[in-house]
């Protein structure tokens, strides 16, 4: 589904993180992990194409969907709004807004401004978007991240299924915050001089 080859990124001459290969196949997935400032979201975002690597490749080979640490909700719109902007970006009009938003624990909100939401709830919000734009490969940065106990065992659940039905996922996370899922398989980001 995705293939990167010696990547590499530079910034001001000096290469964020020691080069990365990687190779996600349908049912795997990979979760980054490493100290703050290592280049987790740096190396993300090369995966998602959103910025250019100063050396090495990156392929996706099927549709992907990006949360990254900004999550692109609009906060004067509620929650519903929300979901249906992303389901309409999605170009899946039978998608069930009502049905995603329980999912993910906003059944209580949905006529909240996502501006009014908290942290955890903005980021469920934001991962709602996931059972509306279906893609194959999910790029998620630390999704864990403001989430409570209850909320983290439904992302569990959500990458459980998405995994089960042959999708991939790859995630980045630090400290304890780990997928409660059995096989996952760890890349550890390190420093371009451990390389040398
Ligand atoms: N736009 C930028 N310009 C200059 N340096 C940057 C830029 N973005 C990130 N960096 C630096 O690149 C390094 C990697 O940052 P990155 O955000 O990828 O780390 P991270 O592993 O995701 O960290 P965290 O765990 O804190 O989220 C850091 O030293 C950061 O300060």
């Amino acid at each position: 589904m995705l293939q990167a080859t010696h990547l590499t990124l530079e910034r001001h001459f000096h290469p964020v993180f020691a080069p990365v290969d990687l190779d996600v196949a349908a049912g795997e997935l990979w979760v980054l992990t490493g100290a703050n400032g290592s280049g987790k979201t740096t190396l993300l975002r090369l995966l998602a194409g959103l910025g250019a690597p100063s050396s090495g490749h990156v392929t996706r080979r099927v549709a992907t969907a990006w949360i990254g640490h900004r999550l692109a909700l609009k906060d004067d719109l509620d929650v519903l709004e929300n979901l249906r902007l992303a389901r309409d970006f999605a170009g899946s009009p039978t998608a069930d807004l009502q049905a995603a938003a329980e999912r993910v624990g906003l059944a209580a909100a949905t006529r909240q401004m996502a501006g009014t939401l908290s942290a955890g709830q903005r980021k469920r919000c934001a991962l709602a978007r996931l059972l509306l734009a279906p893609a194959s490969l999910w790029l998620l940065d630390e999704p864990y991240a403001n989430l409570d106990r209850e909320g983290a065992a439904m992302l569990d659940g959500l990458l459980a299924a998405h995994l089960a039905s042959g999708g991939a996922c790859v995630m980045s996370t630090h400290g304890d915050l780990k997928p409660a899922i059995a096989g996952f398989r760890e890349l550890a980001i390190r420093p371009a001089e451990a390389d040398a």
